[in-house]
């Protein structure tokens, strides 16, 4: 029964699995589905039978908003969407482009540290900044400026858009678990809510569109996404065109967290917000993680007030601390979901084509099977270890793995680690007096994306002048 999942789904599906077994059949609403919950099944979907569930099940909101699915994420397993992901993989996100984002990233963790700073002494509402941060580096790399409060596009209410994007993706939606039912949107106001709505974003995009074109643009070493979208639906790439509804499409890609938001449950916030918030989360509750990150960021950056992202490399203590974050609060704790284009047999269970599957990384990753003492929060467990996230080792995916993976991987993984280790070279962080992490509530919303519902409160005491 949809409802009995209660409003964390992820711990209820872990607790069913771990009655019924890695691999579980359930019925929601129309729709047949699979759930895997072992780093062994998720192999078998994201590996063994990749292909045949490489396909994406149609939201019925994703039709709406996404420009009919052609978004990467939506969009249904086919040539379309190997040309795009090739256009993102070698152009939009490759290595090369997102190193030439790097001015964008020291600019905005050097603001990030000012606000903090401007706030000491005093307590800090810790997660507020990390939001703006997180959205301006991801904006700015795409579009060229900042959406977050005060920025550019902030006023002309792009804020109140993507919330109103955001809800309209993310609440659960009759339609998509009982399809021959969707006509109901039409009767509830939702099929013209989402109307509008797009409508919204779709002129918004216009202009940003207007402004790249009549802009001189910059050089090549510093186009933001729209300026190489815009170059490739000019001048083509490969045997496919791509429209000005494609490239819009692409762009919505690019804006904090649409590309796992929405389709089942609550919305979600940016992923990248939601690692930084997580990690610090777990650091002021772990004195002798910050101290060991600290000393280590102190012989390899020194007395320099400014960490480059060529000291990251040496990092390796930082860098265990970013992937104990991953395995304990995967970002997107369910991954997006596939669907099987034929029948495929997993584990004996023959399962029909149409069939929808979930892959639970957050049951994965706390599996005592992969992991020990799983609940604890060990970034030493990752020091001898080979266990990394790119999609290779399967008790680790919160970036996917297969055809379906996250094609950001770089750049997300670029936007945390260079802000974290400012953060913790920068100041010591303490609780607010006479809080104790005992009484930090660690309830997480869960959306497709899943961050922790408190906002982060602490005291920052800075360790330059
Ligand atoms: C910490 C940062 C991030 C995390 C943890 C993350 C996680 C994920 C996950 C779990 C998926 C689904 C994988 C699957 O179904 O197997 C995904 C897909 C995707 N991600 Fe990310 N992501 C991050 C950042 C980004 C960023 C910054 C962008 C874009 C600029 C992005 C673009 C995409 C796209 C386009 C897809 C869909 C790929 C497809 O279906 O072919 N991600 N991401």
């Amino acid at each position: 029964n949809l409802h009995q999942l209660g409003k964390s789904p992820h711990i209820s599906l872990h607790r069913l699995a771990r009655k019924y077994g890695p691999i579980m059949s359930m019925q929601l609403g129309e729709v047949p589905t699979i759930v895997v919950s072992s780093a062994a099944m998720a192999k078998e979907v994201m590996k063994t039978h990749d292909l045949v569930l490489a396909n994406r099940p149609q939201i019925f909101s994703a039709k709406h908003l996404f420009y009919d699915c052609t978004d990467m994420a939506f969009s249904p397993y086919g040539a379309y969407w190997r040309h795009i992901r090739k256009i993102c993989i070698l152009e939009v996100l490759s290595g090369k482009r997102i190193q030439s984002f790097g001015h964008v990233r020291e600019e905005e963790v050097a603001r990030l540290i000012h606000r903090i700073a401007e706030s000491c002494p005093g307590t800090i509402n810790l997660s507020k900044l990390l939001g703006f941060y997180a959205n301006d580096v991801l904006c700015r790399s795409a579009f060229g400026r900042g959406f977050s409060a005060g920025g550019d596009y902030d006023k002309r209410g792009f804020q109140k858009m993507l919330k109103e994007f955001q809800e309209l993706l993310g609440g659960f939606s009759m339609g998509d678990f009982f399809p021959s039912m969707e006509f109901i949107h039409s009767l509830t106001g939702m099929k013209s809510r989402l109307q509008h709505t797009f409508k919204r974003f779709d002129n918004l995009f216009d202009e940003i569109l207007r402004e790249h074109l009549n802009e001189s643009r910059a050089m090549e070493g510093q186009k933001d996404i729209v300026d190489v979208l815009i170059d490739i639906e000019k001048n083509g790439y490969g045997d496919m065109p791509l429209t000005t509804a494609n490239v819009k499409a692409l762009f919505l890609q690019s804006i904090p967290n649409m590309h796992v938001a929405g389709f089942f449950f609550a919305a979600g916030t940016g992923t990248t917000f939601i690692t930084l918030d997580w990690a610090m989360t777990e650091l002021v509750m772990n004195p002798k993680a910050i101290k060991r990150a600290q000393a280590e960021l102190q012989s390899v950056v020194g007395e320099s007030k400014y960490v480059q992202e060529t000291d990251l490399p040496q990092l390796p203590y930082l860098k265990a601390i970013i992937k104990e974050v991953f395995r304990l609060h995967p970002p997107a704790p369910v991954l997006l979901p596939r669907e099987s284009m034929e029948d495929v047999i997993i584990d004996g269970y023959c399962i029909p084509a149409k069939t929808r599957f979930f892959v639970n990384a957050w049951s994965i990753e706390r599996d005592p099977q992969s992991w020990v003492d799983p609940e604890a929060f060990l970034p030493e467990r990752f020091l001898d270890s080979t266990i990394d996230f790119k999609g290779q080792d399967f008790e680790l995916i919160p970036f996917g793995a297969g055809r379906r993976s996250c094609p950001a991987i770089t750049f997300g993984n670029a936007s945390v680690e260079i802000a974290l280790a400012q953060l913790l070279h920068s100041f010591d962080w303490q609780l607010p007096p006479g809080v104790h992490p005992k009484d930090l509530d660690m309830e997480e919303a869960f959306g497709i994306t899943m961050h922790r519902i408190e906002n982060l409160v602490v005291v920052a005491k800075p360790c330059f002048s």
